[in-house]
């Protein structure tokens, strides 16, 4: 039990009404989650608005509702806090609920449209190695130091996120690494988070669909920049255009990384191949087994954070050479008769012409590339003829598939994908609606040292076809297949 008044220190409050100083049980914005003696915060969503779920709330139990419009009708036993903004208020209600857990350990935020999962993933591999305690908040996963916990969203709900702080509080984790996504950021699931740090990777066309138009998406993402306390570091990629943008309002300290422009982390390419890349990071070579210039700049990403948390820079080069790539991040492996099969998450255009042009740039032009690649249903549709269209344009041969066609019909998003497709490049491509069929068409078209990439669901291990989710996993269906054609 907790007094009200306490959860709501640094809310920014409109009105009252009622007793403030009622011990209340717990917090939840879900109003079929609520029980005796809780607090319900009413949201307005992207689908309904939680306003319209108070009265189901005060039947559940909710002894205060936290709202922005106290309703016409207060009933006489509840308080009724109203707030400017539901969103803000529940972030900070939540961290104040499990008693400030982020100012517990040293949290970073890794936000860009690319590379957050592979940047907190190998800080927090690194952090590991180097005998830390660590969190991971990730799209693909939560891991509060060794305990694993499966993750939802890339940015989880502020009570989740809190809840886990605390949890990684009581195991004595001293570094947690977080993705903070666009929609984490707008919808203020970060509030009131007390970060030592934040990154940025990059910035290019995605979620559309949700932010309209691509200067909100841009200052979304600078919000978080924006927010970050004077004794914070904020790390920023020189060479993607909009990364000084990122720094202009924060009161964090600035630092850069880039590999085409001068950096408080500088570093170049030396050697580029499929077997790893050799970087000069301030007049250090190392050697990564890591794929690809994109890793490059993952690389200083990391490099630099590890640096401003006080790692010795010997070490930090040591343990970056030793690290190996994410699932589904350029996964890759090599059958008996020499195919190489390439599982990447690349689900936005950017992300796959980035794919493309790494193989494309390390592989010899005697091997086939085939590309298979899909993109989700009820998401971003104008990314679809770009996908396709860089699809044909940088492979040899291109299988267009599903990915997760949620609730849309997935030969319609097909036909979307096709549209981009330019006349010359036709001929590379067909299409096969099942992707499982794709993989093994893909593999029954492979001969020795050819290449076979399959983009867009990375580590997912399920697919979600009108609406069910059944098992389904690329890799697997990749290596099994190419072990049943003895290839
Ligand atoms: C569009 C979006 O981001 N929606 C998120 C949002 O839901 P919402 O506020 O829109 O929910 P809503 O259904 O309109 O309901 C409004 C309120 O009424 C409440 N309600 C509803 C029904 C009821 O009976 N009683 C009740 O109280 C709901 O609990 C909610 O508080 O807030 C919820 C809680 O935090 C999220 O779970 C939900 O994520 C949905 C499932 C989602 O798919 N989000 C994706 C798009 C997302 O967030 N992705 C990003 C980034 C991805 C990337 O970078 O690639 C991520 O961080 O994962
Ligand atoms: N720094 C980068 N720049 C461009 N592309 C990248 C970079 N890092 C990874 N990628 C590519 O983008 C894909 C997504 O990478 P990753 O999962 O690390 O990003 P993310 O920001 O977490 O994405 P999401 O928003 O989907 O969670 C990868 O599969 C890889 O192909
Ligand atoms: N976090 C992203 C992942 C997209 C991955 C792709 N496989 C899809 O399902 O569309 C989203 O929800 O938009
Ligand atoms: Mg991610």
């Amino acid at each position: 039990m907790k007094a009200l008044k306490d959860i709501l220190y640094k809310v920014k409050l409109n009105a009252v009404i009622g007793d403030t100083s009622l011990q209340v049980n717990t917090l939840a914005f879900d109003s079929r989650k609520i029980s005796d003696g809780d607090v319900f915060i009413a949201i307005r969503g992207s689908v309904v608005d939680g306003h319209d779920y108070i009265s189901k709330a005060i039947d559940n139990g909710a002894k205060a509702i936290v709202c922005e419009q106290t309703p016409a009708d207060p009933k006489p036993d509840i308080t009724y806090i109203e707030v400017e903004n539901a969103h803000a208020a529940l972030a900070i209600m939540a961290s104040n609920y499990y008693n400030s857990p982020s100012k517990n350990l040293k949290l970073i935020g890794i936000t860009g449209t690319n590379g957050k999962t592979t940047v907190s993933t190998l800080l927090y591999k690194l952090f590991k190695a180097a005998g830390y305690k660590v969190g991971l908040l990730s799209t693909v996963k939560v891991l509060v130091d060794n305990e694993e916990y499966s993750a939802t969203h890339t940015t989880p709900d502020p009570l989740s996120i809190n809840k886990y702080l605390a949890l990684m509080n009581e195991s004595g984790v001293e570094f947690c690494f977080m993705e903070v996504s666009s929609h984490g950021i707008h919808q203020k699931r970060t509030e009131g988070l007390h970060f030592t740090g934040g990154i940025f990777t990059n910035l290019s066309h995605d979620h559309l669909d949700y932010h309209k138009t691509f200067e909100e998406y841009r200052n979304v993402k600078k919000e978080f920049f924006d927010g970050l306390g004077k004794d914070a570091f904020a790390l920023t990629n020189k060479d993607d255009k909009n990364g000084m943008f990122m720094l202009q309002n924060t009161k964090a300290k600035h630092y850069t990384y880039a590999l085409k422009s001068f950096a408080d982390y500088q570093g170049q390419i030396l050697e580029n191949s499929l077997e790893g890349l050799l970087l000069k990071i301030n007049e250090q070579e190392v050697w990564a087994k890591l794929i690809g210039s994109f890793n490059a700049y993952n690389l200083l990403a990391i490099y630099g954070a590890a640096d401003l948390l006080g790692l010795e820079k010997l070490e930090i080069l040591q343990l970056l050479s030793n690290l190996k790539s994410v699932s589904g991040r350029f996964q890759y492996l090599v059958s008996d008769q020499k195919i190489t099969a390439i599982v990447d998450y690349a689900h936005t255009p950017d992300a796959l012409k980035n794919v493309l042009q790494t193989i494309n740039d390390i592989r010899t032009k005697n091997e086939t590339l085939i590309t298979i690649v899909g993109c989700g249903g009820d998401r971003d549709k104008m990314k679809r003829p770009v996908m396709g269209n860089i699809a044909a344009k940088l492979s040899d041969k291109v299988i267009f598939t599903s990915d997760n066609p949620r609730t849309e019909d997935p030969d319609s998003i097909i036909q979307d994908i096709e549209k981009g497709v330019e006349p010359q490049d036709y001929k590379k491509t067909i299409s096969i609606t099942d992707r499982k069929q794709a993989i093994k068409t893909a593999c029954q078209m492979a001969e020795k040292n050819d290449i076979v990439l399959i983009a867009g669901k990375g580590h997912e291990t399920y697919q979600e076809i009108q609406g069910v989710k059944s098992d389904f996993n690329d890799f697997e269906i990749v290596k099994e297949e190419l072990i049943k054609m003895n290839k």
